[in-house]
């Protein structure tokens, strides 16, 4: 296992020379990551196509364009961001002036999962570029080829005792992880983020903890079902079900099952086509153990939709299993596949009740046209983010910062969230010399 020590002590000693704080320094950085990853448009599409079958489309939608997004609300923010904020002072000092300045932690580390290789690496860098702070990236041994951009792209054009790509395997970030880094900030399964808080603990270094989790899906009989179709086999199979907030599992009132599941079926074919096993740009399953692991979770309930599945190039056919109960194995564990569960129910009190007694949910989503329906679910349910009548969108606002609560991870980051996390207040009350 190699020893991390020289890297986090030389990022921490450029850190020192006061280099990354000031504007200009974190506004060249922005720019020259905005030119690095257009400039390596191609070999970034290339490698999320052979990583995970991405389509060029979905790549760009899902990856890029929402990393060069949020570099361009960063870079059109920052000046505001970094003012120093006046506040009041108390009424019994009355010759002081109160001052609160965002501060850069310094070293950070950033640790990346594989379903959004590139965009979960490359989103957090922005934040701790904005923040002012030197930045260990580790991304994830499971998308060789992005990982591989991703650090080339980063070595030439940063020096490594300020931004640093450091491949490798769990043993990488466990080597990591015993280095003293001044926050460190991962995105990941909610067993990894336990680990993590536990090792950041070791040296008090503060987390965020963007993790997984079962989200909700209610369409309620009010709901316009086309629409909500269309939305829900967007949201649950864009990436192959691989992405943290796609709808789990949808609950669905008794009495428009049949009409709904229906439409779904009709919305399926019409992102895919009539064949989906012969769609090209369909992304495949990551790995053998992820196939292993959802394959086996087609025995649950009754196959309603697709079902069928190639171990030769890791494809699930995008699947609906009917007849679902609360207690069934694929109940009891984040799916992240394009299967997706149904569980009937009559009236809301009873899923509310199952919903709350399980861990908080990283997304939440509910499709349905009554104000008092869509408040009554938003005022009992605790979940981090989500989307009446879409699924999804919410991750692409910056206005709204992302984050999970409970199970699902603490704090939150995008847009001025992400400046937030990686500043501290250094909060300073200015009082006269005499
Ligand atoms: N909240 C979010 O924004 C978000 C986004 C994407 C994925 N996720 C979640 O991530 C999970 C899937 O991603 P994954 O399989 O890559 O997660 P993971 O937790 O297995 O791995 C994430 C990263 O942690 C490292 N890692 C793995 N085991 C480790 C250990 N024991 N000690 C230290 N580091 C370790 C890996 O090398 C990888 O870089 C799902 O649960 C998903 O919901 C959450």
């Amino acid at each position: 296992m190699e020893n991390y020590e020289n890297l986090a002590k030389r990022q921490r000693t450029f850190f020192k020379t006061g280099q990354t704080k000031p504007m200009q320094y974190r506004i060249d950085s922005l720019n020259t990551l905005q030119n690095a990853i257009n400039t390596n448009e191609k070999e970034i599409l290339a490698a999320l196509r052979k990583d995970l079958n991405k389509s060029e489309t979905e790549g760009y939608a899902s990856e890029i364009k929402l990393v060069l997004e949020e570099i361009k609300y960063s870079l059109e923010n920052l000046k505001a961001w970094m003012e120093p904020k006046n506040v009041e002072t108390p009424v019994f000092i009355t010759d002081a002036s109160s001052v609160i300045y965002p501060e850069p932690y310094g070293d950070a580390l950033i640790i990346a999962p594989w379903n959004y290789p590139f965009q979960l690496a490359i989103s957090p860098l922005v934040g701790a570029i904005a923040g002012g702070n030197c930045a260990v990236l580790k991304p994830s041994e499971f998308t060789p080829a992005t990982s591989g951009v991703i650090s080339k792209m980063i070595r030439d054009n940063f020096p490594e005792e300020y931004i640093a790509v450091v491949e490798g395997e769990v043993e990488t970030s466990t080597a990591l992880l015993k280095e003293k880094f001044d926050y460190i900030f991962f995105t990941g399964s909610t067993n990894v983020g336990k680990v993590v808080m536990e090792a950041a603990s070791k040296h008090l270094t503060p987390v965020t903890l963007e993790l997984g989790g079962k989200s909700p899906c209610i369409v309620h009989s009010d709901a316009d079902l086309a629409t909500a179709a269309k939305r829900i086999a967007r949201g649950k199979f864009l990436n192959a079900g691989q992405t943290c907030v796609a709808p789990d599992y949808l609950l669905i009132q008794r009495d428009v099952k049949d009409q709904f599941l229906s439409k779904l079926k009709e919305a399926i074919h019409g992102l895919y086509g009539e064949d989906i096993s012969k769609n090209p740009d369909f992304p495949k399953i990551v790995n053998e153990k992820q196939f292993n692991r959802l394959s086996a979770f087609l025995d649950n309930g009754n196959l309603y939709f697709g079902g069928r599945t190639d171990a030769s190039r890791q494809f699930i056919e995008p699947t609906i299993l009917d007849q679902i109960t609360w207690d069934d194995s694929i109940m009891q564990e984040e799916i992240f596949g394009p299967i997706l569960p149904v569980i009937v129910y009559d009236d809301l009190n009873e899923i509310i009740e199952e919903i709350t007694n399980r861990p908080k949910p990283l997304a939440f989503y509910v499709f349905s046209e009554s104000k008092e329906v869509q408040d009554e679910l938003l005022s009992q349910v605790s979940f981090g983010g989500g989307c009446i009548n879409e699924t999804l969108a919410h991750l692409t606002s910056p206005y709204l910062p992302f984050g999970g609560v409970g199970e699902s991870g603490m704090g939150s980051y995008h847009g001025k969230a992400s400046f937030d996390t990686f500043t501290h207040h250094k909060s300073v009350l200015k009082r006269k010399a005499e």
